[in-house]
């Protein structure tokens, strides 16, 4: 197992949902990276576990302790930088059952199937939503980088089961359009709890969870992820495009089902003349006017915006009994689940989807720029 990504900028993440503690390892980041913490841990707590009832009741502080890769000045130092976040609300006990029959949606059977009784279950091991928090810090420094250089992400909830936000002007490469996604991600930069554009579509979500809870079963979501500022140029074909180095990011992330960029699988029931994006000379130079491409063509940055959005499924690890096996004694089983568990992963997720997309975009920046004119 290696839980490594990045061709200059590498990412490794280590450790299991109950070890002792979770982490990364970050080489490649440029030296001089003046981390501010305060903002990291911000950032940090917009994942974090046990902050009601939408969330897991799992408690934990969440806070990163550098261990390496900083100097005095708390800069990246051009080292290996590690970080790591000490598990200390585990419940390994409402595992026991799990280790002989596993839980329909979670990889507890693959994991078995693979590694046949050594791995390790309680808290959903190293498969575990858990180790999307150092993913976060690895992250939340690259997110702190790119903004000092121009390029700004933001993500949003789009959907929870039949409740909608609105979406992200992020289609319109028009002045007009560019505007308008600023002021969207001003605005969710305002730290609110929820991650949504609309206030009525937070509490539309908010009633769909409850719902499901109550059911004793779990719903899915949307995000949509949006990176401005990148410049034209960067990415390489066929596969260190800006779109496979993002998507190979995001399915890291546990419970992504699907990607897709710009008009996405819409595109596919427009004619060409509806989903080409049309060029115009502006003051910076030729711009497609609209952005159905989602910021990429050929994986090369067009320089509109790059945009994408990840199918979140529903929580596997619900209240209600279901069918399952006990592969000890090779029979049907019905399994009922203890534990705590979030009844939608998608609001959680969406600072995570931010982290990889700026992991991504910066090693594509760092391995694959355009190239110095003459
Ligand atoms: C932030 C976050 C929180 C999660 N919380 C839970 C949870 O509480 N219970 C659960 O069963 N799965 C949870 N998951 C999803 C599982 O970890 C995931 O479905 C499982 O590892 C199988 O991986 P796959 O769905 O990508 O195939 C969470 C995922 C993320 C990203
Ligand atoms: C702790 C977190 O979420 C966990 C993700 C998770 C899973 O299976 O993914 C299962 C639960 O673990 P536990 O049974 O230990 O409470 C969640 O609480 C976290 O994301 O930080």
């Amino acid at each position: 197992m290696s839980s490594t990504f990045g061709t200059t900028l590498r990412v490794t993440v280590f450790g299991q949902s109950h070890s002792q503690a979770i982490g990364c390892v970050v080489e490649g980041f440029p030296s001089g990276i003046v981390v501010d913490r305060k903002r990291l841990e911000r950032f940090m707590a917009r994942r974090a576990p046990g902050r009601g009832s939408w969330t897991t009741p799992r408690k934990e502080a969440d806070l990163p302790n550098f261990v390496s890769g900083l100097n005095m000045r708390g800069a990246t130092c051009g080292a290996p930088l590690c970080a790591v976040i000490e598990n200390t609300n585990t419940r390994s006990g409402d595992y026991d059952n799990l280790l002989r029959v596993p839980r329909p949606g979670h990889a507890d059977f693959t994991a078995e199937q693979k590694w046949h009784g050594n791995q390790d279950v309680p808290g959903g091991g190293h498969f575990s939503g858990r180790l999307t928090a150092p993913l976060c810090v690895a992250g939340g420094i690259a997110l702190q980088y790119l903004e000092e250089r121009g390029v700004h992400i933001g993500a949003h909830l789009l959907s929870v089961g039949a409740a909608c936000d609105k979406p992200f002007a992020a289609l319109d490469n028009t002045e007009r359009g560019r505007k308008t996604l600023e002021r969207q991600l001003e605005a969710l930069a305002d730290g609110r709890a929820f991650p949504t554009l609309s206030e009525s579509a937070a509490a539309a979500m908010l009633n769909e969870i409850d719902k499901a809870r109550q059911a004793l079963d779990s719903v899915g979501g949307v995000i949509e992820c949006v990176a401005t500022g990148m410049p034209a140029g960067v990415g390489s074909p066929m596969f260190d495009g800006v779109e496979n180095a993002i998507a190979r990011a995001a399915f890291g992330i546990p419970a992504v089902k699907g990607i897709e960029f710009g008009r996405g699988f819409e595109a596919a029931r427009l004619r060409g003349s509806q989903n080409n994006d049309p060029y115009r000379m502006t003051s910076e130079g030729a711009a497609p006017q609209t952005n159905n491409a989602g910021g990429a063509l050929g994986g090369i940055t067009t320089g509109a915006p790059v945009l994408f959005r990840l199918a979140i499924k529903p929580t596997p690890s619900i209240s209600r009994p279901q069918e399952s096996v006990d592969l000890s004694a090779n029979k049907n089983e019905e399994l009922e689940i203890r534990g705590r568990h979030d009844p939608c992963i998608a609001p959680r997720a969406v600072p995570v989807a931010e982290a990889v997309c700026a992991l991504a975009l910066l090693d594509c920046i760092l391995s694959f720029p355009a190239e110095i004119q003459d």
